[in-house]
Order: C-alpha cells, then sequence, then structure tokens
C-alpha cells in the first residue's frame, strides 16, 4: 500500500583508478583512486505493488522480486539467472541493509528500486566502476528509505560487505571513491576477515569493530594537470581478468611480491606528489605505474594491455604526458596526465558543496577539495576534463587527434569533489 511518503534518492560517482590496481586487492596495499563527474542513481520508492520492484537502465522491464524465506525470487522472467546477474549488486546491497536492520529486529524493507546510470552507453560500460557506484548508491538510498541514520565509513563498509558478498577478490576501491568522492589514497581490508567478522558478529558488529588494512585518506586535486579519459569502446570484465591473477601460479611468488611492492612504491610516490603539487612527479609515477602494469601483464599473462590501451598510452607519452590503463584494463577506458598552464589557487568558492566526512576523512568533516578551476567554456581548446587547467592545451588536442586515430575515444568527464550523500 502507498502512504505517500516521498521518493528517496541517492547518488554516487563513477570512478578513475590513478595507480595500484591489483596491487590493491592484497589487503593493506595502497592505491590512488579519483571520482569522475559521473553518476548512479538509485531511487527508492514506497512499493507499487507485491515485493520489490527493481527496474534498472541496463533492463528491458522491471524485474519483480518476491521474498522466499531468506532471499528474493523473481516472477515472471524467462531467465531467472539473468535477472539475478543483471541486479546482483541491487540486490547484494539490499540483502546487506535488510541484514542490518533484522539484527535491529526490523522487517525486511517494502520498497521499490530504480537505477539509471551516466557509466555507460547503450548498456556497453565504460570501466568507470558502475558496480561499484550502483552498490554504493543503493545502499544508501535503501537506508535512507529505512530511516538509518549512516556516515560515510558505514556507508562503505556495507558497500564492501554487499560486494564481497558476490566476489571477495575485489578490492573494494571503487566502492571507497563513490563513497567519499574526490582524489584518495585508498588500502583494503582483508575481505576474508570482513566476511568472517559478519559472520561472528554480524553486519552490525561488522561495522562497529577495526577492520585491518584498511584506510583512506583524502589527497588534494593536482593544480595545472589535465585528467584526459580515453574509452577503448570495448567493455572488459574485472572479475575474469582479476581471477586470472588468483588462477595462475604466480600470485605470492617473488615477482608478484616484487610487482606489489613496487606497486606501493609508486603509489606513495604518487601521494607524496599531490600532496607537494609537484606535477613532474606525478606524471613520473603514473609512467611508472603504467611500466609496473606492463610487467606484471608480461609476466603472468593477464591481458591488460590491449593494442588500444597501449595506443592510448603510446599517444600520451608522445605528447610529453603520462597515461596508463585505469582498472583491471583489457579494454574500458585509460587515464592520461598532461601538463597544463595552470593560475594560483582562487580563494574558496563561496557555496562549495557540503563535503562527505572521511577519515582522515573519517572522524572529521573533510576540508573542501580544491576550487573548481575548470577551464571556461568556449575557451579555445577547452573541455570538461581538467583537474586544475586555466587555460587551453595544445598537447590536449594533440593527444585527442592521436587517440581519434588510434579508435580511442575521449570522455567528456572531469574529477568530481562530492561523494555519495547520507
Ligand atoms: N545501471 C545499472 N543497473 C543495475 N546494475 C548495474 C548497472 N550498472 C552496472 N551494474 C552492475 O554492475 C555490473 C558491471 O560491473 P563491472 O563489470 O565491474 O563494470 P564496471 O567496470 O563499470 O564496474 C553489471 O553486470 C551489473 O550487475
Ligand atoms: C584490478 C583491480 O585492482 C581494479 C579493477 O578496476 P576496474 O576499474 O577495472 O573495475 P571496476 O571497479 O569493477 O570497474 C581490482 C580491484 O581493485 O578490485
Amino acid at each position: 500500500m502507498t502512504t505517500g511518503r516521498p521518493p528517496v534518492v541517492r547518488r554516487a560517482p563513477g570512478k578513475l583508478f590513478v595507480a595500484g590496481e591489483y596491487a590493491v586487492v592484497e589487503p593493506g596495499n595502497p592505491a590512488i583512486l579519483v571520482a569522475v563527474d559521473r553518476r548512479v542513481t538509485a531511487t527508492v520508492t514506497e512499493p507499487a505493488g507485491d515485493g520489490t520492484l527493481v527496474s534498472s537502465d541496463l533492463l528491458a522491464a522491471p524485474v519483480r522480486w518476491l521474498r522466499r524465506g531468506e532471499g528474493l525470487d523473481p516472477v515472471g522472467v524467462e531467465d531467472a539467472d539473468r535477472a539475478r546477474r543483471e541486479l546482483a549488486h541491487v540486490l547484494a546491497a539490499l540483502r546487506t541493509v535488510t541484514r542490518l536492520l533484522a539484527e535491529h529486529g526490523r522487517p525486511a524493507p517494502e520498497l521499490d528500486i530504480a537505477i539509471s546510470s551516466e557509466l555507460h552507453q547503450d548498456g556497453v560500460k565504460f570501466g568507470l566502476g558502475s558496480s561499484g557506484a550502483v552498490t554504493v548508491a543503493t545502499v544508501a538510498a535503501v537506508a535512507a528509505h529505512c530511516g538509518l541514520t549512516l556516515s560515510a565509513e558505514e556507508r562503505y563498509r556495507l558497500a564492501l560487505l554487499a560486494s564481497a558478498e558476490l566476489d571477495p577478490k575485489g578490492s573494494g576501491g571503487d566502492l571507497a571513491a563513490s563513497t567519499w568522492g574526490g582524489w584518495i589514497a585508498y588500502r583494503a581490508p582483508d575481505r576474508a576477515a570482513v566476511l568472517d567478522l559478519v559472520r561472528r558478529r554480524g553486519v552490525a558488529g561488522a561495522l562497529a569493530e577495526p577492520w585491518p588494512g584498511f584506510e583512506v585518506r583524502r589527497l588534494p586535486p593536482p593544480p595545472g594537470v589535465a585528467l584526459e579519459v580515453g574509452w577503448t569502446g570495448t567493455p572488459a570484465s574485472t572479475t575474469e581478468l582479476v581471477s586470472g591473477l588468483h588462477r595462475r601460479a604466480w600470485r605470492g611468488t617473488p615477482p608478484h611480491r616484487r610487482f606489489v611492492a613496487a606497486s606501493a612504491d609508486l603509489v606513495r610516490a604518487a601521494a607524496d606528489a599531490l600532496e607537494h603539487g609537484d606535477r613532474p612527479a606525478l606524471l613520473d609515477s603514473v609512467r611508472r605505474a603504467r611500466r609496473e602494469l606492463a610487467r606484471l601483464d608480461e609476466e603472468a599473462g593477464l591481458g591488460v594491455f590491449t593494442p588500444a590501451l597501449t595506443a592510448l598510452c603510446d599517444a600520451a607519452e608522445a605528447v610529453g604526458g603520462a597515461a596508463k590503463p585505469s582498472g583491471a584494463g583489457g579494454g574500458d577506458c585509460g587515464i592520461a596526465l598532461l601538463e597544463v598552464p595552470h593560475a594560483p589557487a582562487a580563494p574558496e568558492a563561496p557555496d562549495t558543496p557540503d563535503t562527505p566526512d572521511a577519515p582522515d576523512i573519517r572522524a572529521t568533516r573533510a576540508t573542501p577539495d580544491a576550487p573548481d578551476t575548470r577551464t571556461a567554456p568556449g575557451a579555445a581548446g577547452s573541455h570538461n576534463s581538467h583537474s586544475g587547467a586555466t587555460g587551453a592545451s595544445p598537447d590536449i588536442d594533440h593527444l585527442r587527434e592521436r587517440w581519434a586515430a588510434a579508435g580511442v575515444r575521449p570522455l567528456d568527464l572531469r574529477p568530481a569533489t562530492e561523494g555519495n550523500e547520507e
């Protein structure tokens, strides 16, 4: 029955991996990510019929789910497995919040959920962390609908539990970027330990206990560095690529340990460079990240570098920049960083959005990210992806020409300060 409660809408941004992918799946090992200004929106409403209706812009039609014991079953669909697969992240998020409610003695929520996403084009993902953003947005929307007041860290933790239930190999870096927004340094918790904590202490217990390995720290955005994103047009399966790492008798070997140590070192250098506004050092770390990923790819035979991703990186280096795949590779997208002219930081913008709390971010209110220094619309060579640029850069035009020749499409997006709202 509808009581006329207004819909609850929560958004979560997509992300890019600046450095540290693959190595970050090892608990406690660092990566740097940045959120982008393309988002997933989850809207939760009072149920219009029996059970829970889930609609998504990835599905031809909404799917109705009816509660059967602990779980939910789809009704009226030809291929139930497909519905479960396509809505796996929405359902896992719903399950996790439902479990928390049950621990508080509350019944399973009655609601409908609608997901819309700017992280794919006609159903083909860009590789901007849509699964993570869907999970974070759904957790936040369902929890808010049920009247739960959660901190950013609690929302991240619930999202990580939901995602680890589907695949504990994932680092959750996407979830952290979607939760806190901005540029972050991230270390993953030990997912096996966290899932064990849930088994022993329940979801509420897992929200309260320390998570060994986990850390998230806000980093300042780099002034005078343009962040360009190129899309290969080919979707890649992160789960399969990361499973490759686990399948091959390579994980835990000396070359793997060397890769993890080298990655930690270059991530530290990149974080230092961001903290000190050292543009050449930042670009140098990203070039190192590309080389380490290439070596990993060769040694472990993963298929990270496709011809398009190699061309994307070569083009950026040819114009004096630095580039690498973002995330697991095998398709999806890559990033290029280019030094561009920049002005000294402007005074704080008057209506800076409320920045989510974060550790370092975690206990305190975060300081606002740097002011919006986006290139003015209409300026020669201007576009939307500068992180701190104030002028046009011919290098960016050259990069885009080279990308076009290699079939790499520039994505019109830029770093986003905002994460997911409570
Ligand atoms: N709009 C959406 N609605 C519902 N689920 C989505 C949506 N976008 C992504 N997902 C979930 O995320 C999965 C894709 O995750 P993944 O392959 O990791 O992509 P990405 O690289 O963008 O994170 C989809 O199979 C689906 O389960
Ligand atoms: C290999 C990884 O370190 C990075 C994968 O990043 P992708 O961006 O490829 O994946 P999604 O977040 O699912 O879009 C695995 C991980 O950190 O979980």
